[in-house]
């Protein structure tokens, strides 16, 4: 099902210029009107305003997404005039985790403002230039409160003791299960609270949000890059207990856990396996790296390769997904437990989110520690990997420990 969008029938005409910002934090030029960013320490892109969209879902919203920007971006006028990864004409996307349910989107904003290293830039679509300058500051969700979303803890340590068993039985080896938790708000929400507060307290993370879709992920997905490809991989997590001697003894021992190393080395096998057919030459590290977040510790692995074909980053993000991160091994008899036990839709939680130039250049992260803004509120996500000696007691903290980004960040304090 793919609807295109009235405005891309025209031709879009692209301009990017240089601009001097000082040091204003991109966060701040956002409006409240169709904001997006894509953002990590400061660097990265913002924009607001639609130029054209592109909605779709099924096992073709890849590709049908491809074939749209392709042909958006054939038929652009563009003047660039800074010539980086992310400049001329961006889209960005936010992608269903299934085949079913669920709905993707590419959105190409009216206005975009990158910044790399210490370059700084403006690109517009078929608009004016418009004046940057700092727009009025969000306000915190008022009335804000939480609740059960599919499943209560109970409930949900019952479903991993089950996928528990079934590993026990031989019928796959690793899934990642998912929950969600309900907040409610008197208004609809201004995504850009959260967003700010992400931000600032995720440095390590890409603070992201595209059409309601907003969190800060610690796990990039794939990043193509001038025929560089580069993907973080996290499995393994450890809680953070506010003790910095305590985090380094835990993160020694997460680094030692047979149960999380491996989690995690499924994970790196599913993404090598699927990057391989693209490389011409990859790096994958022998032992994993603990990241630290301010609320988990997780065991990370980058990925490093040179492409040897066309793939763009949305390809090579497809071919990935799901990785063994946010799916299981092996891959179908995962997705297909998630669909049959874990008991709610995750929409776009783990899915593909991130951006892509003309190019084909681009960054796609995973979408988790992450929500969706609804109608009355906004759905929080959290998940876990699971394996043979997965304890559901353990894993219900994981996922508590997991939602705490999205969940801080909505507090007013
Ligand atoms: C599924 C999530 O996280 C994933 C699962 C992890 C694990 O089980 O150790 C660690 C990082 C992520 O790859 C999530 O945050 O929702």
């Amino acid at each position: 099902m793919t609807t295109p969008a009235s405005a891309s029938t025209a031709p879009l005409v692209v301009r990017t210029v240089p601009v001097d910002l000082a040091d204003l934090p991109l966060l701040d030029l956002l409006p409240d009107q169709d904001p997006v960013s894509w953002l990590r320490r400061g660097q990265g892109l913002v924009g607001w305003g639609v130029a054209a969209r592109l909605d779709t879902a099924g096992h073709t919203r890849f590709s049908d997404a491809g074939k749209w920007w392709s042909e958006t971006v054939a038929r652009a006028e563009v003047d660039d005039r800074v010539g980086e990864p992310g400049t001329g004409l961006v889209c960005f996307g936010a992608f269903a985790f299934a085949d079913e349910p669920g709905d993707s989107v590419l959105v190409i904003p009216q206005v975009v403002v990158g910044r790399r290293g210490d370059r700084t830039w403006l690109t517009t679509v078929s608009v004016d230039a418009p004046t940057l300058a700092p727009a009025a500051p969000p306000s915190p969700p008022a009335g804000l409160t939480f609740s059960d979303g599919a499943r209560n803890g109970e409930e949900w340590m019952s479903v991993v003791a089950e996928a528990v068993g079934r590993i026990a039985a031989g019928d796959l080896e690793k899934v990642v299960l998912a929950r969600d938790l309900i907040a409610s708000t008197d208004e609809p929400l201004d995504v850009r609270w959260p967003l700010r507060r992400l931000a600032d307290q995720y440095e390590m993370c890409w603070t992201f949000h595209v059409d309601g879709l907003f969190g800060a992920t610690p796990e990039m997905l794939v990043r193509r890059e001038r025929g560089l490809v580069t993907s973080r991989v996290l499995a393994g997590t450890i809680r953070r207990t506010g003790d910095d001697e305590r985090d380094l003894a835990l993160a020694a021992t997460l680094a030692r856990s047979s149960k999380d190393l491996e989690e995690h080395e499924y994970a790196v096998r599913s993404v090598a396996d699927a990057l391989e057919p693209h490389c011409s030459s990859m790096n994958v590290p022998e032992a994993p790296f603990v990241l630290h977040l301010p609320n988990v510790m997780h065991l990370a692995t980058d990925v490093n390769g040179v492409v040897h074909d066309m793939a763009s980053s949305l390809q090579l993000a497809e071919s990935l997904h799901p990785s063994a991160a946010v799916g299981g091994t092996p891959t179908p008899a995962a997705v297909a437990l998630i669909a049959e036990i874990e008991g709610m839709t995750r929409d776009r939680y783990a899915g593909p989110v991130g951006w892509m130039d003309a190019s084909g250049d681009g960054e796609w992260g995973i979408a988790l520690r992450s929500a969706m803004v609804t109608a009355g509120g906004v759905r929080l996500f959290a998940g876990c990997g699971i394996v043979a000696s997965s304890d559901p007691e353990a894993e219900l903290a994981e996922s508590q420990a997991k939602y705490v980004p999205v969940r801080d960040a909505l507090e007013a304090g």
